[in-house]
Parts: C-alpha cells; structure tokens; sequence
C-alpha cells in the first residue's frame, strides 16, 4: 500500500497501469466499517483501488465542524491496506486548491432539497472536490455510501451531465448493532445522546414496516409518522423529515408507485446525524454516463 500526498506524482504511478480496472473510493477519512465495506467492494471488483482520505473545506458551512472533523490518517492507512486498497490518496488542501477554489461545480434542482436545503453551498462543495478526483484518478468506477443517499444522487447526475466515464456504484448503509448508521461524527456522542441515536433508525424500520403492511400509503402520513415519533425523543431536535421520490429527489403524493426515500437529519447536541430507506427497499445501485 502506497501513501501518495501529491496529484503529479499519483498520475505518475497510475499512468503505467490504465489497462487495469481502477476503482475510487472518495473519503474524509477517519475509516469505519461503511468506508471498509466500499473499500471492499471495490477491490472485489477492480485490479487497483485508490482511496482518497481528504476533508474538503468546500464543503462546510460556517461554524461547522471543519476544525473538529476526526482525523487519524495513519489508521486509516492500516485499516485501507488490510480491506483491499493500493493507493491510500491524501492531499493537503493547497494541493487540492492551490488557486482557492475559483471554479464551482454547482447540480441544480436535486440540490434544493434535504441536506442541500439545511447545507446551503455543501452540495457545490462535495460536487467540486469529486469531479477534481475524478479528473486525477480516472476510475473506471467510484464507490459511494447510501447511508448519503443525496450524494449519491447529485454525483449520478453530475456524471451525466457532464459525461464522466465511470461508472457510480452506491454501496447498503453499514449499521452499528443497534441500527445506528456508521458515520465518523458518531464519536462526537456523549454515551447518553449515542443510545438515544437508535432511534432514527428505529423509526425508519417501523414505517418501513407499516408501508410494507398498507398501512403509509402517502408520503405525508408517513413523514407524519416518522416525524412524531422522532419529536418524543428527548434532546433530539429535527432538521428535516422528508419524503420523496428517488433518485428524482421530487415530493410524491402516494407511496405505491414509484421508488421512494424517507430521509431524516437530526441534532442530538452538538452532533447533525442522518439517515435514510429506500422504498422498496435495496441494495444499493449503479449508474453509466450516457
Ligand atoms: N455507514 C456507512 N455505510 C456505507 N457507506 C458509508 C457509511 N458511512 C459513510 N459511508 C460512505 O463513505 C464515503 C465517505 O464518507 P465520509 O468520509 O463522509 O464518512 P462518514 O462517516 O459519512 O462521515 P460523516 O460523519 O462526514 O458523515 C461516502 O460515500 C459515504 O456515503
Ligand atoms: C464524497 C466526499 C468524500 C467528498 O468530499 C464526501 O462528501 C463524503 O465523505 O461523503
Ligand atoms: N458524508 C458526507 C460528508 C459531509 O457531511 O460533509
């Protein structure tokens, strides 16, 4: 396993193998499970794996958690190499935005909603940093976590539109035994606040379940649903409790027809978490640019 902190020198070590099916797994680093479980798939899949562990300041907002933002590159490096990685990517911010960041990659529409709406700019942010990997690796496939259902759908879509040969692969939410979705800001959970985390998914299983028996048959009542079991939750406020189609991103009426996400966004103190299921549910999907 090879650590590479500059862009010339990783095109350098990949220009001699572009025969071989290369595979990215884009990070903040701070590997948990979720990471390892892409970093896994991908090297199932692909002769060499590249794994970029870089947190992007474009995409926080004011008074968020940047400067908190866990960071333990040598792990990560131990971690990456024992699930199946080459290439552990790790650029400073200069080398990634030597000129700050004058040009924007901004995906409208599917953007305006759910963490887009709450993080206004974070979506510009994500887009900029992974199109400027894309263009430096070249994967032929990049992996993603649905647990970040949204991401994964602007990243289909900027693929698209912008014609990107690789091939977007989303990978199943990786769960703590109690449901909790594995996310590198869980250990910023007092123990109180990290059993009280259980719920958020608690609650999207239930509805799940009352979708699956007829019982939610429209978006509203079950974000209805979702919502007013969340609001008993002691110390837990809400950010968003959405219901809507997927990956479209756009507001639905009734839940037997086409696909459908119920995502939530929470605080518990100073800790944003999310989470979300797809109806019917999934395991995950993959997406060519025309
Ligand atoms: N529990 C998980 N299961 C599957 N994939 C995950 C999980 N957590 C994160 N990922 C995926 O790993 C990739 C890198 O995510 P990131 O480094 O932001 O980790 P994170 O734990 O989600 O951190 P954060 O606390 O910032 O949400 C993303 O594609 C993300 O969706
Ligand atoms: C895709 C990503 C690595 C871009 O910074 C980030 O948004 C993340 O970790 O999900
Ligand atoms: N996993 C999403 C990255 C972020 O919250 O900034």
């Amino acid at each position: 396993m090879q650590k590479i902190e500059r862009i010339a020198q990783l095109r350098d070590f990949l220009r001699p193998h572009r025969e071989r099916r290369l595979g990215l797994v884009p990070t903040m680093g701070y590997l948990h499970e979720g990471h390892l479980s892409l970093i896994r798939q991908a090297a199932k899949e692909c002769e060499q794996v590249v794994v970029s562990v870089f947190v992007n300041p474009l995409q926080f907002g004011p008074g968020e958690d940047l400067d908190r933002y866990p960071r333990d590159l040598e792990r990560d490096q131990k971690l990456a190499g024992e699930a199946g990685a080459d290439i552990l990517f790790t650029p400073g911010v200069g080398e990634m935005y030597p000129n700050g960041a004058k040009t924007t990659v901004r995906i409208t529409g599917l953007t305006d909603r759910l963490c887009g709406a709450s993080r206004p700019g974070h979506f510009d942010g994500v887009a900029t940093v992974v199109s400027k990997l894309f263009h430096i690796v070249e994967p032929d496939r990049a992996y993603f976590g649905q647990k970040d259902a949204q991401q994964v759908a602007v990243i289909q879509q900027m693929v698209q539109d912008l014609n990107f040969p690789v091939e977007v692969v989303s990978c199943p939410t990786v769960r703590e035994a109690d449901g909790l979705a594995m996310s590198s800001r869980n250990v910023y959970l007092s123990p109180e606040e990290r059993k009280q985390a259980a719920i958020l998914y608690k609650t999207l299983r239930e509805a799940t379940r009352e979708r699956e028996a007829g019982r939610l048959c429209r978006a509203a009542e079950a974000v209805q649903f979702i919502r007013e079991r969340l609001e008993k939750a002691e110390g837990l406020l809400i950010d968003y409790v959405e219901v809507l189609s997927y990956p479209e991103l756009e507001p639905l009426d009734r839940l037997d027809g086409d696909r459908s996400i119920a995502a939530v966004a929470v605080r518990l103190g100073s800790t944003r978490l999310i989470d979300n299921v797809i109806w019917p549910q999934e395991e995950g999907t993959r997406c060519t640019s025309p």
